[in-house]
């Protein structure tokens, strides 16, 4: 674990000391866009943008999840990290479903980082969309990545499928920014608290977030209505590895996500979408929080369940 200074790796934890405790999110660097116009500098072409993730990581997973759904796998090839981060952060190593750096062969991805700006200070964080042609970063920020990878390319892929319709962009802004601040960025909050306080806050929050979207899907199928949208990605990935991992090793255990009848229902109709299970990789998920994090797991076992059959009836089909 670490972050680059002025081009440099140097290998430092999440310093709280400073915010009472408290785990702050820095801010993605790389913030283009890939477009039609060809004014622009990032074109869209077949085979000219990498992805790099982890299998482990939720953010990195959303965009395996759109890369998948919009049909862009035979257009934007994945190298993907070796689920431990440890001393030099993510890593390219041999590990099962890990692969090389299919673009350069580099060893860790903070070369990647420097790849695209010598003198870079920046954390060196997955997901990462890279272009090949001016070798950079497009983007480094999985809320954009997923909306460029939505319609960016659909003159290439002719799926015109939306998870951000128009119509319902609004909703869709309102419930992603609850979900972003109490669920999925919430339980990294709770799991890297270093105070009593700042992590009972965060649990708090988490909790009361989950009962009020348990309400919700009690009434609707989704989150926004009757139709799947980015919304609803973007909690999947949190959800899914939330019995696993976040409900023990970040402290998130008022409940597990199988007590919640309609969001576990959800969740496994959201697993059983052509595709999506192909996404998640439970190995990796469980290795890298419970291996990387020592300073909350300094044995580094790693737990060997939960045991649940996310492929059994989701019941969901009679909500509307
Ligand atoms: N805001 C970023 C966050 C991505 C992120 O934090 N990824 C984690 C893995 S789950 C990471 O690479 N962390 C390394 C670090 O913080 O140094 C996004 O959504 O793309």
């Amino acid at each position: 674990m670490g972050l680059l200074v002025d081009g440099k790796w140097q290998d430092k934890w999440y310093d709280t000391s400073k915010s009472g405790g408290k785990f702050e999110r820095q801010a993605s660097k790389f913030r283009d866009t890939v477009n039609s116009d060809d004014n622009g500098t990032f074109t869209v072409e077949s085979g000219r943008y990498h992805l790099y993730v982890s299998l482990a990581c939720p953010w990195a997973h959303r965009a395996l999840i759109f890369r998948k759904l919009k049909g862009l796998e035979a257009h934007i090839d994945v190298s993907v990290v070796h689920p431990e981060m440890l001393d030099n952060g993510w890593e390219f190593k041999d590990y099962p479903r890990a692969t090389e750096d299919k673009l350069y062969g580099f060893d860790y991805a903070h070369q990647i980082y420097t790849k695209a700006e010598p003198e870079i200070t920046s954390r060196v964080t997955v997901p990462v969309l890279w272009d090949k042609q001016t070798e950079t970063i497009v983007n480094n920020e999985s809320a954009e990545i997923i909306r460029i990878f939505n319609s960016g390319f659909d003159a290439l892929t002719n799926n015109h499928d939306d998870y951000y319709p128009e119509a319902l962009r609004e909703e869709i802004d309102t419930i992603n920014n609850m979900v972003y601040h109490d669920i999925n960025n919430g339980v990294y909050k709770a799991g890297f608290a270093t105070t009593q306080e700042a992590y009972e806050e965060a649990v708090n929050a988490l909790f009361h977030a989950l009962d009020m979207v348990e309400e919700r899907l009690s009434k609707q199928r989704y989150l926004v209505g009757s139709q799947i949208t980015e919304a609803d990605w973007r909690l999947f990935t949190t959800l899914i590895r939330f019995d696993a991992v976040y409900h023990g090793h970040f402290k998130c255990n008022k409940k597990q996500i199988a007590d919640y009848p309609n969001i576990f229902g959800y969740m496994k109709e959201l697993y059983q979408v052509p595709g999506v299970a192909d996404t998640v990789n439970f190995d990796h998920i469980k290795r890298h929080y419970y291996y990387s994090h020592t300073m909350i797991n300094p044995t580094q076992v790693i737990p060997v369940g939960p045991e649940q059959d996310l492929m059994s009836a989701h019941g969901r089909e009679s909500i509307e």
